[in-house]
């Protein structure tokens, strides 16, 4: 076997035949390829995923190798780095300069999971390696602080350039904040909706988020002022919903969703989370009870022409970590695991497509 050599033209020639699978475009159009180097019988490059959570990183990395060993030759080593550069919908606004995506994630009613779910989609997210934060709007029942155990942490206070900024509390490697930090736990202070939007406001423009790959927003359940603050106020990626397969989540659910698809609204649905999908007691791994009935969360989504991103088991452990303040991903349990995994990939998955093809959202300017 003779030696081989070759330049970096061949290898930006050989990948450019490797689509990118959801963008349907090759990697080299999309610039997606770092870093070429060539060497004696060996060539190494760099690929730059979307999202460190895509789903199909490894399926990305076997096509590359392929690739070049069809196209350069086959006994060529083939060395290749992964990192990733999240998207952004871009024109997040002087608003928050460093925030590349916020995510709705919203119900049709209250206790499907919501906040749960949003618990457990920031901690795989920044499992994956983003960079992730919390908006808790939920003024109907704050409980971001409880299922992160920091009920009893207030954000503190920094001026800069002659302003007082926010900022936001750190835990578990999430920065989040909620309009629970803003009341004394026990307190019966009832959020009327001006305030509450004032409050949320204020989380956007007077908080130092930092750089933030994905900003989720814990939503109260159903449609409310905050929603419609929400989308005056910054422009949204697009939206989550969770709901469970019973009809009567359903029917709310499709109430949500409607209102996503208002003009004055217009903030694109993401995805469908069916949480509670099937009961899995821990003892039986293997088994799956569906009490709520079965196959509501494809429906809903097929209905709106949207993905199904992840179906979450009813387990026990999901509840008890949340009591416990410690999102149930934290714990080993791998149906638990696997399922936010997924759920997680599956979203990252769908913001970085809509970053590549969709119109940008704007804040949408209401007239009254
Ligand atoms: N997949 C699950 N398995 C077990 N328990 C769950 C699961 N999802 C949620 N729960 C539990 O159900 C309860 C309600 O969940 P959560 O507070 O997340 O709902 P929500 O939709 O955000 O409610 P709200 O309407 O108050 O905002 C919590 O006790 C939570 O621990």
């Amino acid at each position: 076997m003779g030696e081989f050599t070759t330049n970096k033209e061949k290898v930006l020639q050989a990948l450019s035949t490797v689509e990118e699978p959801d963008l349907k475009k090759d990697l080299v159009t999309l610039g997606m390829i770092q870093d070429v180097e060539v060497g004696v019988n060996q060539v190494s490059f760099t690929v730059v995923l979307t999202t460190p959570a895509c789903p199909l990183k490894e399926l990305i990395r076997r096509n590359c190798e392929a690739a070049i060993h069809e196209h350069l030759s086959p006994d060529v080593e083939v060395k290749i780095k992964l990192t990733a550069n999240v998207t952004t919908t871009r024109h997040t606004g002087p608003l928050i300069p460093g925030v590349k995506n916020v995510i709705a994630i919203s119900s049709g009613k209250g206790g499907v999971g919501k906040s749960t779910v949003t618990a457990n989609l920031a901690m795989a997210l920044h499992r994956s390696g983003a960079k992730v934060g919390i908006i808790d709007a939920d003024i109907s029942g704050p409980s971001i602080p409880l299922m992160f155990g920091a009920e009893d942490m207030q954000p503190t206070i920094t001026p800069k350039d002659g302003k007082n900024y926010i900022n936001p509390i750190r835990q578990y490697g999430i920065k989040m904040i909620s309009i629970g930090f803003l009341t004394p736990p026990d307190s019966a202070v009832v959020w009327r909706g001006p305030m509450a939007s004032q409050a949320l406001r204020q989380f956007f423009a007077d908080t130092d988020w930092g750089d933030l790959d994905y900003l989720l927003i814990d939503l109260p359940p159903g449609t409310s002022d905050i929603h419609l603050t929400l989308v005056q106020t910054v422009p949204v990626t697009g939206a989550v919903i969770v709901t469970t397969p019973q009809k009567v989540a359903l029917a709310d659910a499709i109430k949500g969703m409607s209102m996503f698809k208002q003009p004055q609204i217009s903030v694109p649905i993401l995805g469908v989370v069916e949480n509670m999908a099937w009961f899995t007691p821990e003892e039986l791994p293997d088994h799956q009870y569906f009490i709520f009935g079965q196959g509501g969360g494809q429906q809903l989504a097929d209905k709106f022409e949207v993905p199904l991103l992840g179906q979450i088991p009813l387990v026990q452990g999901i509840r008890e970590a949340g009591d416990e303040g410690r999102p149930a991903v934290m714990n080993t349990n791998p149906i638990v695991n696997d399922a936010f995994r997924d759920a997680a990939e599956s979203l990252a998955q769908q913001v970085a497509i809509r970053n590549a093809s969709r119109e940008r959202t704007k804040p949408v300017e209401i007239q009254v």
